[in-house]
């Protein structure tokens, strides 16, 4: 069976039993509150050089939807802001709602945004390969971009017309020369805390970057994600893909800190 997912028995309330990490000091998402994060003049502005990036596929890994890159070498990469050295883009997914009034997983004073996009790349100047990274407390760094329904997107549908190949999950589909830089908005102010993968193992190895500005997806758009769904197609359940959020954690202490 499932070890984890976003059911009643399988959800994110019970992940603490195999991940007992669930309940630890530096668990993600968190709600930010704009008003009490700290602004630091010293945290520069965020760099994407993804020019030279390289997506292979789409995935639908029966959590989430994914595509991955290349990450052989330094191609696409993430550095500036409070990053102390480029870190290598290796996947990106999405997480979202039944309904456009939740789906996100940070939320903005208490306020949830109808899904959010996790760009996930990893230190590989301190490590060797994504799993070594992904256990070290300064391994990884997460892009994170809101989403909000509204006017169409004009290139997310390079990503929703082909979800129907990716619809159960284990499959995957060949997805080339696609560059997340389309779905970035156009300020890329942002808050910045240390966090955690928001998914079991829920490794406490992220730097999360938050960006402000949302971007504006359609109703229409949003909802083909909703057409995935979490089961195998040798499965006899058909269950839709939504909810695949976990809800905000604990701050403990946390500093978090806001970019201009
Ligand atoms: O590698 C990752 C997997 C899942 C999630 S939510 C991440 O933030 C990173
Ligand atoms: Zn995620």
């Amino acid at each position: 069976g499932n070890p984890w997912g976003y059911g009643k028995q399988d959800g994110p309330s019970v992940w603490h039993k195999n991940y007992p990490v669930a309940e630890g000091d530096r668990q993600s998402p968190i709600d930010i509150v704009p008003h009490q994060a700290s602004h630091d003049p010293s945290l520069g502005p965020i760099v994407l050089n993804y020019d030279k990036c390289t997506s292979i596929k789409i995935a639908n890994n029966g959590h989430s939807v994914v595509v991955e890159f290349e990450d052989s070498d330094d191609r696409s990469v993430i550095q500036g802001g409070p990053l102390g050295n480029p870190y290598r883009l290796k996947q990106f997914h999405f997480h979202w709602g039944g309904k456009d009034c939740h789906g996100s997983e940070h939320t903005v004073a208490g306020n949830s945004y109808a899904s959010e996009l996790h760009l996930v790349h990893w230190n590989a100047v301190k490590y060797k390969t994504f799993e070594e990274a992904a256990t070290a407390p300064d391994g990884l760094a997460v892009l994170g971009i809101f989403l909000e329904t509204g006017d169409n997107h004009r290139w997310l549908h390079t990503i929703t017309d082909v979800l129907y190949t990716v619809k159960f999950k284990g499959s995957v589909t060949d997805f080339k020369g696609f560059n997340p830089k389309c779905l970035l908005p156009s300020s890329l102010h942002y808050w910045t805390y240390l966090g955690s993968l928001t998914t079991p193992p829920l490794y406490e190895s992220v730097t999360w970057i938050i960006v402000k500005d949302p971007i504006i997806v359609s109703e229409k758009q949003l909802g083909k994600f909703r057409t995935l769904v979490f089961t195998g197609e040798e499965e006899d359940q058909r269950t839709r893909m939504e909810n695949n959020f976990r809800p905000p954690q604990p701050l403990k202490g946390r500093k978090v800190r806001s970019s201009n």
